[in-house]
């Protein structure tokens, strides 16, 4: 078989809130070690659709699969232990926690040692605590970030909070990992250290990636494929090179720029 391999499945979903139909009818697919991009205006219904592949909407109906297996029922820390991890629009570390130890929240520390170990500070509590700090510490100088380790993290420039972000979702060990508008606030210099970043987190942690971003050569530079959403439609589906060149495309994001 030379098909590729879907990694995500996202089929029929609505989303509904009260009167507002957030999400209308959407369906698309992500391949293994792809980058997909999801773009469209502001209110589209890009985060939403984020916020249903993660479980923190259930969708009015329709359906979500992570290599094969549904997502139905699932807590959205299920979601993550099953692969899924994610960034955010609004960035959310907790900003009285050094950058280490927000990249260790996202380590799996329950399995490591028992509650009991952990509140009498035995057993395999120390042990455990040295290990995550020292795998905390390789991402860290993965993604370039580790001389500010333990500053807390309030005090990071957006860009690299945006990093330290990107770090914890790695620290889950994510097979697909959102990216929720990730080179917001960065500069050009930055945006395309992001951009390679991305393409080296792939290779490296055979990563598949959904990307939303209103910048849109970044978006280019990333992704050979997306899904354009307008009112929580898909408005286009298919190849970037072919919807930078389609009119409606166009047109909605001339309406953002003007009226943004
Ligand atoms: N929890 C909610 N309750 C009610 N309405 C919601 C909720 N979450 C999102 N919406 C609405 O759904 C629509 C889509 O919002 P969403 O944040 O998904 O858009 P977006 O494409 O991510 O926009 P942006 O680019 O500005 O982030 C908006 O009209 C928004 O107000």
């Amino acid at each position: 078989m030379t098909a590729n391999n879907v990694i995500l499945q996202v089929e029929d979903i609505v989303m509904q809130f009260g009167g507002l139909r957030a999400i209308d009818n959407v369906s698309f697919h992500v391949d293994e070690a792809e980058i997909f991009g999801l773009i469209g205006p502001n209110g589209a219904g890009k985060t939403t659709l984020f916020n249903v592949i993660t479980a923190n909407y259930k969708p009015t109906s329709g359906s979500v699969t992570l290599a094969g297996k549904s997502i139905k029922g699932l807590k959205p820390n299920q979601v993550v232990n099953a692969g899924i991890a994610r960034t955010f629009q609004n960035i959310r570390l907790f900003n009285s926690m050094t950058v280490l130890e927000n990249v260790m929240v996202g380590l799996d520390h329950a399995s490591r040692y028992s509650l009991l170990e952990a509140a009498l500070h035995i057993g395999r509590y120390f042990p455990a605590e040295r290990a995550a700090r020292a795998k905390a510490m390789e991402l860290l100088e993965y993604i370039g970030i580790a001389e500010h380790a333990n500053l807390q993290a309030t005090n990071l420039s957006y860009g690299n909070q945006r990093k330290v972000e990107i770090a914890r979702a790695l620290a889950t060990g994510p097979q697909l990992l959102l990216l929720d508008e990730p080179a917001a606030g960065m500069n050009p210099k930055e945006t395309e250290d992001l951009a390679g970043l991305i393409f080296r987190m792939r290779k490296d942690y055979q990563l598949s990636v959904l990307l939303i971003e209103h910048d849109m050569p970044f978006v280019n530079a990333l992704c050979e494929r997306v899904m354009v959403l307008e009112y929580g439609k898909p408005l286009f589906s298919g190849l970037m090179s072919e919807a930078i060149q389609h009119p409606e495309v166009i047109s909605a994001y001339l309406g953002e720029v003007r009226y943004a």
